[in-house]
């Protein structure tokens, strides 16, 4: 019988290593508490599907995450996935802001091998838990060859998604993420069955390299809202923000005195990438706003907190607003 693939699981915490009180607690509990070591021991039917190694990187909630985090688990996936004895990453993460560090890998991990986000709903102490599933499948499908090349993947839910196109929807039921085009794919009993692969360029394809990246720029998020003031724009700008997302209503519409702010930031060299708060869609260019004469970038269909992971990466290898638009595009 020939070896299994070897899938290096790296810990960062979430609700897939939490803890309740009872198990009537699906809701309440503490998230990030559970070592890695211990998940994979309560596990044995992982050793059907791979050889499995766990490594504790973080013990987090997601929402801690800071682009120094990011950093130090791109590096880490980056070298893994260089050591010829190992086949598969999978990413185990809290749900909040997985859909950030899954876009921000995908953008700047440089490799084939197959790279599988995976938290849970529920934490292992409460009925119907979800984690070790969702777990059992993201081993699997980071084993098996034909997850390779995709990009990084969300798996959660039996469903397999790209994570630039996955995002957190529902935050109370197992069924969390979605993607607005249609997950790629689904695991179910550790076989991956696939309906359509991302066109949008990642990892091998992408010009971004983890490898060359030692710091990623200030860019924060405006929230759009009926009689917005301008306070937020004006603190970021104050603070040195290299790029300034607006998450605006409707097709990215931005109310008329935030659009005076916003000129005066990019007057100043500061970056406006101008999205929405709506869930799906996407932004036209110089609809709603004359993104041209005001030299701005539009985020095409990614959500803001997907569009401030996308500028800061594209932000450390240029500064030029064609440029920008170019790699939104693209990406
Ligand atoms: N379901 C979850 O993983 C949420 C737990 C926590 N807020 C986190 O994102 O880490």
């Amino acid at each position: 019988q020939a070896a299994k693939p070897h899938v290096v699981v790296l810990a960062t915490g979430g609700t897939i290593a939490g803890a309740g009180a009872s198990a009537a607690n699906s809701a309440t509990y503490a998230a990030a508490k559970v070592p890695v070591d211990k998940l994979l021991a309560g596990l044995p039917e992982l050793s059907n599907v791979a050889k499995v190694s766990g490594e504790q990187v973080f013990q987090i909630a997601s929402e801690s995450f800071t682009n120094d985090h990011l950093l130090k688990l791109g590096q880490r996936v980056s070298a893994l996935a260089k050591q010829a004895d190992v086949d598969g990453i999978v990413i185990t993460h809290g749900t909040d802001t997985m859909e950030e560090t899954a876009y921000f890998l995908n953008l700047t991990v440089r490799t084939a091998k197959p790279i599988v986000l995976v938290g849970s709903m529920r934490p292992g102490t409460a009925l119907s838990a979800d984690g070790a599933l969702n777990l059992y499948s993201a081993v699997s499908v980071a084993a098996s060859k034909d997850a390779g090349g995709k990009g990084v993947l969300v798996s959660m839910n039996d469903e397999i998604h790209t994570g630039r196109d996955v995002h957190k929807h529902v935050n109370i039921k197992t069924e969390a993420f979605k993607s607005q085009w249609g997950p790629l794919g689904m695991v179910v009993e550790g076989k991956n069955y696939w309906f359509r692969a991302p066109v949008k360029r990642h990892t091998l394809q992408s010009e971004f390299n983890i490898d060359d990246i030692k710091a990623l720029p200030a860019v924060d998020i405006v929230y759009g809202y009926g009689n917005m003031n301008t306070t937020g724009i004006e603190a970021y700008h104050r603070a040195g923000v290299k790029a300034l997302v607006h998450a605006g209503t409707g097709n990215g519409s931005v109310a008329a005195q935030a659009v005076e702010s916003l000129k005066a930031l990019r007057a100043k060299g500061v970056h406006v990438i101008r999205s929405s708060r709506v869930p799906d869609g996407f932004v036209i260019r110089n609809a709603e706003q004359p993104d041209d004469q005001y030299d701005w970038v539009v985020a095409h269909d990614l959500r803001p907190q997907k569009a401030r992971i996308l500028a800061m990466v594209a932000l450390t290898k240029t500064n030029d607003s064609k440029e920008l638009q170019r790699i939104f595009w693209e990406y």
